[in-house]
């Protein structure tokens, strides 16, 4: 020990005038308050301090002055950051030690030990839906291998839908949570459910969570009011309140302010707490009911129907024997335990709400009245999808125009479909009856835009209304191109009739109560339906009524790819998508799956892919590269995942060569990337009928009676064959170039010239 220190202390017990009049035999010592006689400084304090200023040895070793206030921190910490007393303050800690004001490591006795606490396990558990969490869970990861002063041995980053609930028991980890808050249904919720549980179901031990130490960091939106990191901060309290162990407090992030650096000041702090291995012991001030806040503990038998600590009857009074002159103290003890209590109360019945309402389900066993189906797109949703050039149809449809009627209005070519259906874009309404879907597929939840859920939960609009508020838009829409050079008449006069609707634009069309009254209603205005589901409903397949074709989405073949690319919100979804296909074969009507190939995530996957054929065998497969535009924090796609025209080429021969002769390419639109592979029952004498007698299907629609999806089939024309030279662009389009186009080399694809 340094005189430099010996004189601090010495000098600063002076000038309190409690210390010693000698340097202190323990505090003398290299490892700090703790001496080498054993109870150190506290018993050296004890002996030469005077009666009044005793001290005792604090959890972490240090000394600590009952009478003296903060004054041992200060000094202690002018020793540690080797500073003049004047120029530092500290305040002291829980534990007895101080913390520099600096920032700095905290404790004199402490820092003087160069040796870095060992951690065995610790493990980082992030929810997230756009990614943040994810981002910031990585970055803690490596601020925690980079710090020499703490060698964890395994530190893991890990999706809280990855985790096992049940471990969370025996956990023997150190866990640090960072949880995103959303006020839908998300990747939370589960965990969020069955934390929720266990907190409240009374067969469960108080203190079941005994052996975890852990820490809670939100990541939320101040913009939602009381709603702001309403997750984090109830798995917070849950975890205290079961038994846990919380070793840093719950830290609070606004996307609305400064939540990156918010993170960084929390994460910091975490880690230099890390570096105290008094603050990793288990603390029983955590325990269960005495957890994470006082009020807890009287409340706690109370609402599991058990006893609480203290028995207060109707009048306030308690059932304990009181000496007569602790009378005065002991009715205000009781009016604050009663005002606890029902400050408590209120407290469990507003967590029980937003838990059902974070949830989706009934929590507690005194459900208030029935809460108010809310509108699925809030006002920020709202005001995100306007700017996407979104109409918004009442409180869960839209409609947008799409870049291909622009191109039809000025005759520049038409959508794929036109190629392999005969669709004309400029006839064609995009909408979505229901803007909410239960995925957050990497190549479209770019804008963190549209709601998800597993179960409608919102308020319903009729299907009339939703039509004619579509169609109203779409006409407005349509109406605002007429300035548009180019735009073409004819074309234009043509557009103000719909006669096709694509119902496929954001969300998840099936997932609307009334789709079918829906589509019933474009078959009457003879509109066609072309539905696109992204195989999660499989009840809602099956109850569908015919449409002109049917779509879903398969964007990989297997579980684990599924899982990454649609980032489902269901935890069956494997069963549920392969129920959908089973769903799907079992249709009359032309079905189709809609592929789209991200190269390096879903190319490689051939077999997959053919049993998934095998078992939904749908009419058609379009594949499709995916497009790229700009994604952002959401998805790390980037053009290396858009595969050239060539590489879906290649990757259809591929498929349709291990279909048993079934399928083969048909159509094609290199425009888009796109090509379609048909069953061969829509070859009819050597020639292709991928096309749609439109006329008929509604026809046989009215007739009421079954029919097949071979009863209004067209024929394809040659234009849109594949291998024919216009390669599926109409040639009474006019083609149209866009300048300074950059060339692209495509790859070589080995035996290019024979085709499928
Ligand atoms: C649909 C939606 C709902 C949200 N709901 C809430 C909410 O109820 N409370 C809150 O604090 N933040 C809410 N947020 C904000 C997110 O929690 C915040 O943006 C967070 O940083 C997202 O983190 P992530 O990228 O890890 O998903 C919501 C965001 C979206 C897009
Ligand atoms: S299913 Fe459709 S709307 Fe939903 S995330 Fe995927 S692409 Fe978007």
């Amino acid at each position: 020990m340094s005189n430099f220190i010996n004189s601090l202390l010495y000098g600063f017990t002076n000038i309190l005038s409690v210390g010693p009049e000698q340097p202190i035999e323990g505090q003398a010592e290299q490892e700090g308050c703790s001496g080498s006689n054993g109870e150190g400084c506290c018993k050296n304090r004890e002996s030469t301090a005077t009666a009044e200023q005793s001290a005792t040895r604090a959890k972490s070793g240090c000394c600590q002055e009952e009478s003296a206030g903060d004054a041992c921190c200060s000094s202690s910490s002018v020793a540690l950051d080797g500073i003049t007393a004047t120029t530092i303050s500290a305040t002291k800690r829980e534990d007895g030690c101080c913390q520099s004001t600096t920032g700095k490591s905290s404790c004199a006795c402490e820092s003087a030990s160069n040796e870095p606490v060992i951690i065995e396990n610790l493990k980082i558990i992030f929810s997230t839906l756009t990614g943040t969490a994810k981002t910031m869970a990585k970055e803690m990861q490596d601020k925690i291998e980079a710090n020499d002063r703490v060698t964890v041995h395994n530190v893991k980053v890990m999706d809280v839908t990855e985790y096992d609930n049940d471990n969370l028991l025996q956990e023997t980890a150190i866990c640090v949570f960072i949880l995103s808050t959303y006020n839908v249904e998300g990747p939370l919720d589960w965990f969020s459910n069955w934390l929720h549980d266990l907190r409240y179901d009374f067969r469960v031990d108080r203190d079941a969570l005994k052996k975890l130490r852990y820490a809670v960091c939100g990541l939320g939106d101040s913009a939602y009011g009381d709603e702001f990191n309403v997750a984090a901060n109830n798995i917070d309290k849950w975890l205290g309140r079961l038994g846990a162990t919380r070793i840093y407090p719950l830290g609070e992030c606004d996307k609305n302010a400064d939540q990156k650096g918010q993170f960084d000041v929390w994460s910091n702090g975490f880690v230099s707490e890390l570096e105290d291995k008094h603050s990793l012991e288990f603390s029983p001030t955590n325990f269960a009911f005495q957890s994470d806040d006082e009020d807890d503990q009287e409340s706690a038998g109370e609402e599991e129907g058990g006893q609480p600590d203290i028995n207060i009857d109707e009048n306030g009074s308690g059932d304990e024997m009181v000496d007569l002159e602790d009378m005065g103290n002991m009715a205000s003890k009781i009016k604050a335990a009663k005002a606890k209590r029902a400050e408590e109360e209120e407290d469990f019945e507003i967590s029980k709400a937003k838990a059902k309402r974070l949830i989706g389900t009934d929590v507690g066993n005194k459900p208030k009245t029935a809460p108010q189906a809310r509108e699925m797109v809030s006002p920020m949703i709202l005001k995100n999808l306007t700017k996407q050039g979104y109409k918004v149809i009442g409180s869960h449809s839209g409609v947008k125009i799409c870049r291909w009627t622009k191109s039809a209005l000025r005759g520049r070519g038409f959508c794929y479909k036109h190629a392999f259906y005969g669709i004309q874009s400029h006839l064609c309404m995009e909408t979505t009856p229901s803007l909410a879907c239960a995925n957050k597929c990497v190549f479209c939840w770019r804008h963190h835009t549209n709601p998800v859920g597993t179960t409608w939960r919102w308020k319903v609009d009729d299907p009339q209304f939703i039509l004619d508020g579509a169609m109203e838009n779409h006409y407005k829409m349509i109406k605002q191109l007429k300035g548009v050079p180019g735009v073409k008449a004819e074309r234009f006069q043509e557009a103000f009739t719909i006669r096709h609707c694509a119902l496929s634009l954001v969300g998840e069309p099936i997932f609307y109560p009334h789709i079918n009254e829906f589509v019933t209603k474009l078959h009457e205005n003879n509109i066609s339906s072309f539905l696109v589901t992204n195989a999660q409903f499989p009840d809602k397949i099956a109850e569908m009524v015919p449409v002109t074709q049917l779509y879903v989405s398969v964007d990989a073949a297997t579980k684990d790819s599924l899982k990454k690319i649609d980032r489902p919100l269901f935890r069956d979804f494997w069963e549920r998508f392969l129920n959908c296909l089973e769903q799907l074969s079992l249709k009359g009507q032309r079905t189709v799956y809609r592929m789209t190939l991200v190269k390096g995530h879903n190319t490689a996957e051939i077999d997959g892919y053919v049993e998934l054929i095998r078992r939904g065998k749908p009419s058609f497969i379009e594949v499709k590269g995916v497009t790229y535009c700009g994604y952002s924090g959401a998805s790390d796609l980037t053009m290396a995942n858009v595969p050239f025209h060539v590489e879906v080429i290649d990757f259809c021969r591929q498929l349709v060569a291990k279909l048993d002769g079934d399928y083969e390419i048909s159509a094609e639109h290199a425009h888009s990337c796109s090509l379609l592979i048909a069953h061969k029952d829509f070859k009819i004498n050597g020639e292709w009928y991928t096309h749609i007698d439109y006329p008929k299907f509604f026809e046989l629609v009215k007739s009421g009676k079954s029919f097949t999806s071979l009863d209004y089939m067209a024929k394809t024309p040659d234009w849109a064959l594949h291998g024919h030279e216009a390669a599926g662009f109409d040639p009474n389009e006019t083609r149209h170039y866009r300048k300074n186009r950059k060339t692209v080399v495509p790859p070589t694809i080995p035996d290019m010239t024979t085709t499928a």
